[in-house]
């Protein structure tokens, strides 16, 4: 980190993400029912408590034989086996194992099976009824079977604890529950989880000129877009989020509101008055509200101005007011921090490489982060970059599905030129609703 003068601190976005997880832990954690625990982050390792499957089973529909039996079978010399009893899934495995209890070793015999079964312990294989020639009794219920070829032992038969044998660690902390892991807790009659609680995060929108939605425009006013920029996209991270009406350019009233929102959040998050303007005062009413300085200032474009500060438990971010730029802000900084929080172990972004489809011109003394949309072409990624992609547009960044990092220099990037890009947060591609 760079001190450029008092209260100037300048570091790059992988720097930002640094320090912002170095000065907070993840958040509480709580135990709740399975189904409340879809998104949430599992909070402690989960090791396998028994053998999965528990028990040996069959894996098919047909009939349970001793694979000895048919060493000697063919096609024109079937072998017959007498059909000694029915074990169904659900059956206890007591019943299964006494069907078969004490017969003779040479007997050839067989047991009417059914898929998910324990298989009784005489038998070593499982053929399926589609190869199997029945004679049915006037019960309906197969008396014999002909079988016209041999069958290895162990086909069709699922081994207990083939799949996963106990004591293993299965889930580990930091993972984020879906449907795939579901698969895992409820597999082992687990009723509830521990993960973390969902971040608890204020949104303060400041500034004189904004106003609700669903009121008329005043002359010379806007209203409060980044609000429910920044509401909707920590909802789709899975936080608990509150949105407050805009609060005036008034430090002291600022400074209130920031304090109030620290005593409820483990994030506050302020869009606007950030810059070096003389009614910015998220700074000044940061430090009123006893706030201490991460850093003020961030090496990319746009959004440089983005701040953060840290008071006890609590992280103060002071996004942009242009909305491109706070959008920015939350992609590239709050994200990672918000999944830090969450106790994900994958909590940084996942950058990828892209082919520029058309060259990026404009010289930036910082790393320009353009808003682009991105394709996938014969397994290469093209990168798209929007034109009119302003700060203070909305147009480029709604329209956007990625966004790619131009190195910082004179020269801009040349078309066909490789370049880092991010595909954005969105439903389809792994936010969540909560
Ligand atoms: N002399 C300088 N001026 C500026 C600098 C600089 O270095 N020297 N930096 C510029 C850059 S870069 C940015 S980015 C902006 C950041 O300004 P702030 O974060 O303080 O934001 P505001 O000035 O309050 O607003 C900027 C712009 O965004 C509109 N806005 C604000 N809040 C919202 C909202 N909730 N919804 C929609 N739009 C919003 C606001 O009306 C302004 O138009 O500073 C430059 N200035
Ligand atoms: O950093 Mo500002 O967001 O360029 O416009």
């Amino acid at each position: 980190m760079t001190t450029l003068q008092k209260q100037q601190l300048v570091v790059s976005v992988e720097e930002a993400i640094r320090h912002l997880c170095e000065g907070a832990s993840p958040v509480r954690t709580e135990k709740l029912p399975l189904e409340d625990c879809v998104g949430r982050v599992l909070a402690e390792d989960f090791f396998t408590p028994f053998p999965m499957p528990p028990f040996r089973r069959a894996a098919m529909d047909g009939y349970a034989v001793r694979s000895q039996s048919l060493l000697e079978a063919g096609p024109g010399s079937e072998v017959m086996l007498k059909v000694i009893a029915e074990v169904k899934a659900g059956t206890s495995k007591e019943w299964a194992q006494e069907c078969t209890v004490d017969r003779p070793v040479n007997d050839r015999d067989a047991v009417r099976i059914f898929t998910g079964a324990p298989v009784p312990h005489r038998y070593d294989t499982v053929v399926m009824q589609e190869v199997v020639t029945p004679i049915y009794g006037e019960d309906g219920k197969p008396l014999w079977i002909g079988i016209d070829r041999p069958h290895p032992a162990g086909r069709h038969i699922a081994e207990a604890g083939e799949d996963l044998a106990p004591g293993k660690l299965i889930l580990v902390k930091g993972t984020v529950i879906g449907a795939k892991e579901m698969a895992v807790l409820a597999s082992y009659g687990q009723a509830e989880a521990v993960v973390r609680s969902k971040p608890r995060i204020v949104v303060l929108p400041v500034g004189d000129e904004l106003q609700e939605p669903g009121t008329a425009l005043s002359a010379n006013r806007i209203y409060d877009a980044n609000g429910l920029v920044v509401y909707a996209f920590l909802k789709q991270l899975g936080a608990q989020v509150t949105r407050r009406k805009p609060v005036p350019d008034h430090p002291a009233i600022l400074a209130n509101e920031i304090r109030l929102a620290a005593e409820q959040a483990d994030i506050v998050i302020t869009t606007g008055g950030i810059s070096v303007g003389d009614h910015d005062y998220v700074e000044r009413s940061a430090a009123s509200a006893g706030f201490e300085p991460i850093f003020t200032k961030v090496l990319m474009r746009p959004g440089t101005p983005t701040s953060a500060f840290k008071k006890e438990g609590c992280l103060l971010f002071g996004l942009s007011g242009n909305p491109s730029a706070c959008y920015s802000g939350l992609e590239l900084l709050v994200k990672p921090a918000v999944q830090w929080l969450k106790g994900m172990k994958n909590y940084r972004n996942q950058w990828l490489k892209g082919k520029l489809e058309d060259s990026v011109g404009k010289p930036c003394p910082y790393p320009r982060y353009i808003r682009s949309i991105a394709t996938m072409e014969l397994g290469v990624w093209r990168i798209a970059p929007l034109p009119n992609d302003k700060s203070g547009n909305i147009a480029a960044f709604a329209e956007a599905n990625a966004i790619a990092v131009i190195p910082a220099g004179g020269r801009g990037a040349a078309k066909g030129e490789i370049v880092s890009f991010l595909l954005l947060t969105h439903m389809a591609n792994g936010g969540l609703t909560l």
